[in-house]
Formats: C-alpha cells, structure tokens, sequence
C-alpha cells in the first residue's frame, strides 16, 4: 500500500509516466489544504455530528459555527477526499469515515486528527530550524498537562486502528507470564494481549505526564519512569514490547535500550519492537509513509524512523535471535521486529 497520486484512466497513466503532471503544484499547493481541511472538519465536529445521521449544509454550518459558503467548500473537499458522500442536499458519512470517524465506531481515529490540529500542525513551520540545527522539538520534555491529555487521547485512537492485527500477529512464548510494555500507557495493547492470553501480567512503563492522562486504576501494574533511566528487573519477563518509542530515540539509546530489555527477558523470552519503518532501499517507489514518518519524528524528537536490519541489529548486538520480521497487513509502512533470548 503506498500513499501515491494513482491515476484514474489509461490516458493520466501515460501522463504520469511522461512526466506530464506538475508533481510540485499537487504536492505544494493541494496536499497542505487537504490535510488542514481534515484536521479542521474533526477539531470542529463534523464528523462528530454527521455520526448517525445526514444533515444539510445550513445543519452543519450552524453546528459548526462556520459561515455557509466556506462550509460548502470544506464540505467538497471531504466529499472529494471520500469522507462524506452527499446525496440529495445532504451529506454524511461514506463507509470509509463511518469505520474511522463515527463517534463511537471503536475505531474512531478523531482524538488524532483533533491532536493534530491543535497541537502538531504548528511544529511543521519549526521544519527549516530543525533542518538548519539538528535540534527537534521534544516534546515529551516541554508538554504540558493540557498537551499530555491531548498526546494520550491521540496515541489511544492510533492504537485502536491497529491492535487487531497487532494481537493476532504479535508472538508470544507458550504459558507467558508476564509483560512489559514501554511506554504504552494507554494500556490497549496490553489489554488486547491479556484477553488472549489468560494469566498474563504485565507491567507498563511511561512517564509521569503520560499517566496524568491516564487516572482510573487499571489491571496492570504501572510503572512511572523513564526507559532511558529505569533499572530493570533480570529476566523478570517473557515478553517486552516497545511499540511506536525507537523512532523518538538515537541509534544509541536504543542499543542501550535493546541490552537492558534483553537481560530483563527470561530464557525464551521475546523483545518485540512494533514501529513504523524506514524503506530499505532510497527510490521513488519506497514507502512514503516510512520517509515522511522519520522527518516527522526528526522533527519532533531528533531521530527518526529506522530500517528492519538497524532495528534488528540493536536485538542481535544485544545477544537475541532476531526472528522473521512481520509487516501489518492493514497498516502501510509498520513492522512487527522480534527476537527472542536464546
Ligand atoms: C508514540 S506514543 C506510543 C504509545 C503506545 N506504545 C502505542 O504504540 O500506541 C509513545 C509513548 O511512549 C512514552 N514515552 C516517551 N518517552 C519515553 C521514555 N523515555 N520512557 C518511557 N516512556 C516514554 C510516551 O509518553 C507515550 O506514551
């Protein structure tokens, strides 16, 4: 799967292979509004209030606050991107934002459109300073509470559209008895592993703004702590799971991080480090989403995405048996990389 501009008739397939189309004019001038104009419908409700029912455009600019004529371009924009469908002068959700953006679907992907908007979108015009430093943004060490609550909301809602395939897929040693999971606060991929199998515990480690976000008491252990700090347990667990954290830390700090989770595993025990990954090989065809994903995460954390063989080096180097790497399925770009304390 790969996110391309596909075209729709054998004539715009020979354009495209010609080099007829202005890449640049997509890319620079219709990408940006596309993006914005999601975040935005999400931030203002109206996905929220299309939830169950079509509505007019009057309905929805006065649900919206927003004046008709703008609303009526927003609107053809999510129409065109086949989030609404609009039939007989209404419009509502198609079958694609129904799985992704119902209120209450369980897939719902709007706390991270809304954490975009009011949060991310912003650190993109920091673009030229990071390229011109180095420096990112690090935003775990600047949130603040309001943020952290923005962030957790985001991470659970990112979380949810994948631990189906993540639970079926992710291994796990016969009769484990107990996890770790860094930086997994939100606890679902915990919850998805422990509903599979019966009698696993599991300790989750996060920092404390992470779980300001997250108060009730849960059926887990939490652990407050940072990974790069904490002392772990020798070979405490069957099973560690870093899922979505090694693109917010240098080469270093996940060697470091690789050699304190390795010896925290019992004999057989399984390291699983499930992340969005850098392409292998640099050329017009490799993944997008692993290229603007490690931008995006030099960006706001100084490192970036990483390719399956450095990840799985990290896990050799560290003296485990990388296993056969997994690739999601239903989630572009995103790898499932285990190995396993022999
Ligand atoms: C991108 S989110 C991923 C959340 C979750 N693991 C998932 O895959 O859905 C990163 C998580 O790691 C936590 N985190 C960031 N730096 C950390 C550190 N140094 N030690 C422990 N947790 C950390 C964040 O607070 C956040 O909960």
């Amino acid at each position: 799967m790969e996110l391309k501009v596909s075209p729709s008739h054998p004539l715009e397939w020979l354009a495209l292979l010609l080099n007829r189309v202005p890449m640049p004019l997509l890319h620079g001038q219709m990408f940006p509004i596309l993006s914005k104009a999601v975040l935005t419908a999400a931030d203002k409700g109206v996905f929220r209030y299309l939830s169950g029912d079509s509505r007019t455009l009057g309905e929805i600019s006065e649900f919206c606050a927003f004046k008709p004529e703008p609303a009526r371009q927003l609107l053809g924009v999510l129409v065109s991107l086949g989030y609404l469908v609009a039939d007989k002068g209404k419009y509502g959700l198609s079958a694609m934002a129904e799985k992704w953006l119902r209120t209450g679907s369980g897939s719902d992907l709007s706390d991270l459109l809304i954490y975009n908007n009011r949060v991310v979108w912003k650190w993109m015009e920091q673009l030229e300073n990071y390229l011109e430093t180095g420096a990112g943004i690090a935003y775990h060490q600047h949130f603040e509470e309001p943020e952290w609550q923005l962030y957790q909301r985001a991470m659970l809602a990112v979380a949810r559209s994948e631990v189906n395939e993540f639970a079926k897929r992710c291994p796990v040693p016969a009769r484990a008895a107990r996890m770790l999971d860094i930086g997994g606060a939100h606890g679902l991929h915990v919850t998805a592993l422990r509903s599979k199998y019966t009698g696993l515990e599991a300790d989750i480690l996060d920092l404390p703004g992470a779980w300001s976000a997250h108060p009730e008491p849960e059926s887990f252990n939490r652990m407050e702590g940072n990974i790069l700090e904490v002392k772990l347990e020798d070979k405490r667990y069957d099973l560690v799971l870093m899922s979505s954290l090694a693109h917010h830390f240098s080469e270093a700090e996940n060697r470091m991080i690789a050699r304190k989770v390795a010896a925290s595993l019992k004999p057989g025990g399984i390291y699983v480090i499930n992340e969005f990954v850098h392409p292998a090989r640099l050329d017009s065809d490799s993944g997008l989403v692993g290229t603007s994903s490690s931008l995006f995460f030099g960006l706001t954390s100084t490192s970036g995405t990483w390719t399956i063989a450095e990840t799985q080096a990290w896990q050799a180097e560290a003296g485990l048996k990388p296993m056969k790497a997994r690739r999601f399925r239903t989630v572009p770009g995103r790898v499932l990389m285990s190995a396993v304390r022999v």
